[in-house]
């Protein structure tokens, strides 16, 4: 099998790339690396050279194409390939090509099914999902594929990385400067916390904070708005919480999701808290119990405050395949009001490993 890599350069890319070391997922396939700007290059992994990622003859040539490029690349160079007769499989992090019929979004521990029967009718576009949507699934899924919620809301609490890896700099460079406001005064257990809140503030709206990339102060402050707007006063991010959810399940009739989507100081990890309207009155346990035992990385958080304050943070979950779900319990309005939190790593369940476990599955099949 000859697998494209493309993107692999690139923030999501070096996670992919990372992972698919660990787990050894280029044995038996001939991998073949390309880049858009680096061409002639040597390719990592003792590939060769990297290829010219807008060369159709060459990327006809590949069985899969494994793609992190990004949105303005799927859209320039995917319709030329297909136009161009290639018949071969495409896995992409982007979302453009998402709510595509003919293509299906993975998250193979939640719709493996939906991905077997898609592949049985010969469907050859596999698109990762929105990292909110697949980590809210990762982490719920238990009760939507039991048919329990008739609606959730989802207020998130979104890391820089989602945004890009200069807007994790970014936030960074920000930290720093408002600590260099008060650095004097902090050094001096003696000095006056509104002074130094005085400093902070002074600082933040400066108009001196490094803003290129978020356009606002994210450090000490949070955006309650992500991508672009859409209708209804949702954002872009807020209307793929129910369009892709219901996608990637398969429903007939889709489960009504809404929220606000927030970016906060996080690195890597995204974050969301849920209220969810059951259609039944279920005992807890039983939720605890569909939830837990949905897959293997999801860990179910005792609703206790030294476990949630120690298991279901980012700083927990950063880096790892951990999806921690807690602050399960049932909600004053009634027995039917279910709240939790959960987090994980955008970048891992959130954007590459849905990739890898695709390839994994053509493996398996081929
Ligand atoms: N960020 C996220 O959280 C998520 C992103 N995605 C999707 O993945 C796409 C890529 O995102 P992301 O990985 O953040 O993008 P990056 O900006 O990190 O990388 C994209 C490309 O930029 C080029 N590049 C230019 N300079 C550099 C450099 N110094 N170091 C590394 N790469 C460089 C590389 O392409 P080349 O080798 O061709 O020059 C690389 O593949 C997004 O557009 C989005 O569609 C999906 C889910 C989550
Ligand atoms: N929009 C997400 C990141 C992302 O890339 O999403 P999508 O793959 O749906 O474009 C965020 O900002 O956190």
């Amino acid at each position: 099998m000859k697998v494209g890599l493309i993107g692999w350069r690139g923030m999501v890319g070096s996670v992919l790339l990372d992972r698919m070391r660990e787990e050894n997922d280029l044995e038996g396939v001939e991998p073949v690396f390309f880049s858009t700007s680096q061409a002639g290059r040597k390719a990592p992994m003792d590939a060769g050279v990297l290829e010219d990622a807008s060369d159709i003859e060459k990327l006809k040539k590949l069985d899969v194409i494994i793609t992190c490029q990004g949105g303005d690349y799927t859209k320039e160079i995917h319709p030329a390939l297909r136009q161009a007769g290639w018949q071969g499989y495409w896995i992409d992090a982007a979302s453009a090509l998402r709510m595509e019929d003919d293509a299906v979004i993975i998250l193979d521990p939640v719709n493996r099914n939906v991905i077997d029967e898609a592949l049985e009718r010969g469907v050859k576009d596999f698109i990762g999902g929105n990292c909110t949507v697949s980590l809210m699934l990762m982490g719920l899924g238990g009760l939507f594929r039991a048919g329990l919620v008739e609606w959730a809301t989802s207020m998130t609490y979104q890391a820089a990385s989602g945004a890009g890896a200069p807007n994790m700099r970014e936030l960074l460079a920000q930290m720093g400067v408002l600590h260099g406001a008060a650095s004097d005064l902090l050094a001096d257990p003696a000095s006056a916390v509104l002074e130094i809140d005085r400093r902070v503030t002074e600082a933040l709206r400066s108009g001196n904070m490094p803003v290129n990339e978020f356009g606002y102060p994210l450090a000490g402050s949070l955006l309650p708005w992500i991508d672009r707007e859409v209708e209804d006063g949702q954002s872009r991010e807020e209307w793929k919480g129910c369009a892709e959810t219901n996608k990637i399940l398969r429903n007939s009739n889709p489960i009504p999701i809404d929220g606000i989507c927030v970016r906060v100081g996080a690195m890597r990890c995204h974050s969301q808290a849920l209220t969810i309207k059951l259609n039944k009155d279920v005992p807890i346990a039983d939720i605890e119990n569909l939830l837990a035992n949905d897959n293997e990385w999801v860990e179910l958080v005792p609703n206790t405050k030294a476990d949630t304050l120690s298991r279901l943070t980012p700083a927990y979950a950063t880096g790892t395949l951990r999806v921690p779900v807690g602050r399960v319990r049932k909600m004053k309005m009634g027995g039917q009001y279910l709240s939790a939190f959960t987090c994980g790593d955008q970048l891992l369940w959130g954007a590459a490993e849905p990739l890898r476990r695709m390839l994994r599955i053509l493996q398996q099949r081929s």
